[in-house]
């Protein structure tokens, strides 16, 4: 066995591991890096980029057949499934280089393609190398949650980890689960020529605020996304190649079968009870993201928080300070924006308004502006959706927009709740006409309508400057 002693260990080669070794090799720490499965994680090999590239296909096949309003002749698209699976395998390795083995061992990584598995608090083993760290961060993701249904594992059935090699088109896809990963599915899967059915126990979107959640239930609907809620998945059979799934509300037949019910940490292979760290469905860690191991951190979906990329990465930003430089951190979770890439987006920063109002009652005001009166949105046929913006004492404390481009136009109110700007801040800029971000300066502008147009007071002192002034 190879002994090896390192500054900053990183189990897990994801989003977030990997922000935590580029940042702390090219700040002059010794840093080694455990991978046992593909260099990039889930992100880049079974979630965000192929469920992103798999929508880029789904758009182009829906495009040709919604020219009819400008005067373009719809044509029905004729899908190649296969061909739009190569299209996903392409995206991915397009964009492995920036995660390989090879950027990083450039970069000063040591880089050793093992699972890692603690044998005491500070020493972790990864094949035939044993090593010793000053510091450790568990990067180690999750995977999906395949719940016990009745049946199920006697079905072949995908989930995100294998939906994207099946190049043989769906003839009718069942989606078990109605959150993110099963309404992008869906969606890019009708677009493709599929059949599709959503099978939601609880309420599809059930994250999201409701009235947001139905722009985009109705415009899936509409495509031809079946969608039952309240529909609890039971029994799963197999007859002649056809699956079906049992629910409280009835029976759904179908080809295929995709199970998006949610996720669950990667601990298992870890041994933490060797490092005295504590977990229950994630590992524990405080806002300082810290284990119950003083030297041992963990970030990302393995620390059981919002599970996103961009939070992976910001918990790796946050573990750094401490990790090198010895100051404290904490990871906020108020300023964490999140999208849901259908068409149209549903997006999400802060509060909710239901969160909102359980939080600060009757100081809540809630600005909305619809897409529908934006010129842009009109130009484009793009009008279904709105922004609603939580404001509290002139402070915004969430924002939900659902709509054309919601997740860009979210940035500029992640931006504002994360540094505590006031609603003026965004009513005085002057945004670019026409564009679509021009709804969140004329959301931000109905703070002061009341204030302005409906006010004796400013009436009074118009009135007065007009009579009076010179
Ligand atoms: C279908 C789908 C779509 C998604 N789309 C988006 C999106 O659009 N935007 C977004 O922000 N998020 C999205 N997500 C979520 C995002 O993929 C995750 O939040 C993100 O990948 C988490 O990063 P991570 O570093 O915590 O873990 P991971 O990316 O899962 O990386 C963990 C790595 O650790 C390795 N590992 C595990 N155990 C060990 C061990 N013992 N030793 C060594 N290595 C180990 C694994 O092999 C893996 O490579 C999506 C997820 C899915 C499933
Ligand atoms: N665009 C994005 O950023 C994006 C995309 C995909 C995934 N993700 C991340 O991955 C996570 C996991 O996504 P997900 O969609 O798997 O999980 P989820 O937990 O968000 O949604 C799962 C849904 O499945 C339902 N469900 C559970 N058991 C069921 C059963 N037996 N029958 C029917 N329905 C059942 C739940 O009620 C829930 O609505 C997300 O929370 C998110 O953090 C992000």
């Amino acid at each position: 066995m190879q002994e090896i002693k390192t500054d900053v260990l990183v189990i897990g080669a994801g989003s977030g591991g990997l922000s935590v070794a580029a940042g702390a090799v090219q700040m002059g720490a010794d840093v080694t890096l455990l991978e046992g499965g593909e260099m990039g994680g889930d992100c880049l090999n079974y979630g965000c980029v192929p469920s992103k590239a798999l929508i880029a296909a789904g758009k182009h096949a829906h495009a040709m057949g919604a020219g009819a309003p400008f005067g373009v002749t719809p044509v029905a698209a004729e899908v190649d499934y296969a061909a739009a699976k190569r299209h996903v395998q392409a995206t991915i390795a397009t964009i492995a280089p920036v995660d390989s083995q090879e950027r990083f061992e450039g970069l000063g990584v040591r880089v050793i393609r093992e699972f890692g598995r603690f044998v005491d608090a500070d020493t972790v083993e990864a094949g035939d190398t044993r090593i010793k760290a000053r510091r450790i961060v568990l990067a180690t993701g999750s995977r999906p949650f395949v719940p016990p249904i009745k049946g199920l594992d006697g079905v072949r059935h995908y989930t995100n980890e294998d939906i994207f090699e099946l190049m043989e088109k769906p003839d009718h896809l069942l989606v078990i689960g109605g959150g993110p990963i099963g309404m992008e599915m869906a969606q890019a899967h009708v677009r493709l020529g599929c059949k599709v059915t959503v099978i939601e126990g609880e309420r599809a979107f059930g994250k999201d605020d409701p009235e947001m959640a139905a722009v985009v239930l109705e415009r899936l609907r509409a495509e031809g996304v079946e969608i039952v809620e309240g529909a609890q998945a039971e029994r799963v059979t197999e007859t002649g190649g056809r699956i079906t799934v049992e629910t409280g509300k009835g029976a759904f037949t179908g080809s295929h079968i995709l199970v998006a019910v949610g996720r669950k940490a990667n601990v298992e292979k870890l041994n933490l009870e060797a490092a005295g760290i504590e977990y229950d469905r994630a590992v524990k860690v405080g806002d300082d993201l810290r284990t119950t191991n003083r030297r041992v951190y963990a970030v990302g979906d393995v620390a059981g928080r919002l599970q996103f990329t961009h939070v992976a990465g910001y918990h790796g930003a946050t573990v750094i300070r401490p990790i090198l430089f010895g100051l404290p951190a904490k990871a906020r979770q108020d300023h964490i924006p999140w999208v849901t890439y259908t068409a149209p987006e549903l997006a999400q920063v802060g509060l909710t308004e239901a969160e909102a109002r359980d939080r600060h009652g009757d100081k809540l005001e809630v600005l909305r502006f619809p897409y529908h009166e934006n010129d842009r949105a009109i130009a484009e046929r793009k009008t279904e959706g709105l922004i609603k913006v939580m404001v509290v004492k002139g402070k915004p404390v969430g924002a939900s927009i659902a709509g054309a481009q919601a997740g860009e136009l979210i940035g500029l109110w992640a931006l504002v709740i994360a540094n505590g700007l006031k609603i003026g801040a965004v009513a005085n800029m002057v945004a670019p006409y026409p564009t679509l971000g021009e709804i969140s300066k004329r959301a931000a502008g109905q703070y002061y309508v009341p204030r302005l147009f409906d006010s004796p007071l400013v009436k009074r002192v118009v009135g007065l400057v007009q009579r009076w002034g010179p």
